[in-house]
């Protein structure tokens, strides 16, 4: 009989060594590959905190022209793929369909297996641009549009845009969308990274290990929270709403969604970025009701939930900001995911070099032994 206590969700369980990304869960303090995310966010690009994803350092001038000139070059989708997506079911939910699209890009890869550093490596920046690629098509086709290829004089953010909606973003628009991708590019080991990883743990090829962590991004707990954000803020409907709305949950121990977090103590510092961002949206586009309503909900949340370390999280304001940038709410998730591959590839690849071993967890038997196999005629 084991003698090992039970760790209920793995929380503070530490199976690997990793330099991507620290996380002061009491201070409320986040850093990829030792650089504070609020710093990446106001100087840094998607590629460059891609870059020091994949390669755990910043990159020089030329280092970082060469791996945006590869990112632009691995854009296009395979017609094989848009041809798919033209027929994936019309209602099917955009995470689903991504989950979908990633499989089939494996399956389109004549060297899928390939688990050498470079072929990994090569993988990783494929599926860094496609991602992008794959959203902005799920979006053009679920709104009866025809799929468009990548510009490639436009940054990833700019590109993604453009891809989703057909028209070249504003210079403000673009950086909005840029910080959103910084934001979420990385963030430990959260269920969809641990997914990937535990998946890649058994040698298998790198679409697979993605599929199984878009799969896990996709629940409200994770990455999903954010689409039920905006959900309850539909369900609330008029702004005065808000408190009687937030007050009855509070009384029925309900959860709000966009609140909490297995690590942070404290309000989330991406949300504390977001938050600014929501701000600006509701301020210069005249968005104010969504904001306001979040405002309300946090506030009067906080009284209650703040003294038991429970506050905003990145998907909070996030909705609010996509919704400005032409997005419905089902696509809250897969912007997540356009980020997030960053973080997952990069977490592979240093998985790679630093452990590679199957990840086995264990439980703790609960049932009996030794039962006597009742023939089925006699049970
Ligand atoms: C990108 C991301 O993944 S960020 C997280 C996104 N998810 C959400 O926003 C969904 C809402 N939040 C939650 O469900 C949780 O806070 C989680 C799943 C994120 C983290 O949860 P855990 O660390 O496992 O905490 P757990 O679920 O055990 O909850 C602990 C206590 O806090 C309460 N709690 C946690 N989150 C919330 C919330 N959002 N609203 C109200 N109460 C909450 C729980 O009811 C529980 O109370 P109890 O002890 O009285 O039963
Ligand atoms: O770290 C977590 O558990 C969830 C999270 O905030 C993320 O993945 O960005």
């Amino acid at each position: 009989m084991s003698t090992a206590t039970i760790a209920r969700g793995l929380e503070g369980v530490l199976f690997t060594e990793s330099a991507l990304c620290f996380i002061d869960g009491q201070a409320g303090r986040l850093y990829y590959g030792g650089y504070a995310i609020q710093e990446l966010a106001e100087k840094s690009t998607f590629e460059e905190v891609s870059f020091l994803l994949l390669h755990n350092r910043l990159p020089k001038a030329d280092e970082l022209k060469a791996f945006s000139d590869e990112l632009v070059a691995l854009r296009a989708l395979p017609e094989e793929l848009i041809q798919q997506i033209r027929q994936f079911p019309k209602g099917a939910h955009p995470m689903s369909m991504l989950r979908t699209a990633v499989s089939e890009l494996g399956m389109l890869d004549p060297r899928e297996d390939d688990l050498t550093p470079e072929g990994l490596y090569q993988k990783s920046l494929s599926l860094i641009a496609k991602f992008a690629s794959i959203v902005a098509a799920l979006k053009r086709v679920r709104e009866g549009k025809e799929p468009l290829a990548p510009r490639p004089d436009l940054s990833h953010a700019a590109n993604f845009l453009y891809m989703a909606s057909g028209t070249e973003p504003t210079p403000e628009q673009a950086r909005l969308m840029d910080v959103a991708l910084i934001l979420h590019a990385e963030h430990g080991f959260n269920a969809s990274t641990f997914t990937a990883i535990a998946a890649y743990s058994t040698q298998t090829d790198i679409y697979s290990a993605i599929t199984a962590a878009v799969a896990s991004l996709k629940g409200p707990r994770h990455g999903g929270a954010n689409e039920a954000v905006m959900k309850m803020i539909e369900e609330i409907g008029p702004v005065e709403n808000a408190l009687p709305w937030v007050q009855n949950i509070l009384a029925n121990k309900g959860r709000i969604m966009g609140m909490g977090h297995r690590v942070y103590k404290v309000f989330d510092p991406r949300a504390g970025v977001l938050e600014k961002y929501a701000r600006l949206v509701a301020e210069k586009h005249g968005k104010s009701k969504e904001y306001q309503i979040l405002k309300t909900i946090e506030e009067e949340a906080g009284k209650v939930l703040g003294p038991r370390g429970i506050y905003p999280n990145v998907d909070f304001y996030s909705g609010v900001v996509y919704s400005d940038l032409g997005f419905s709410l089902e696509f809250f998730t897969p912007i997540f995911a356009v980020a997030r591959i960053s973080g997952w590839a990069g977490h592979i690849l240093e998985y790679t070099r630093v452990d590679n071993r199957l990840l086995r967890p264990d439980a703790q038997y609960t049932g009996p032994l030794d039962l006597p196999y009742v023939p089925i005629d006699q049970r």
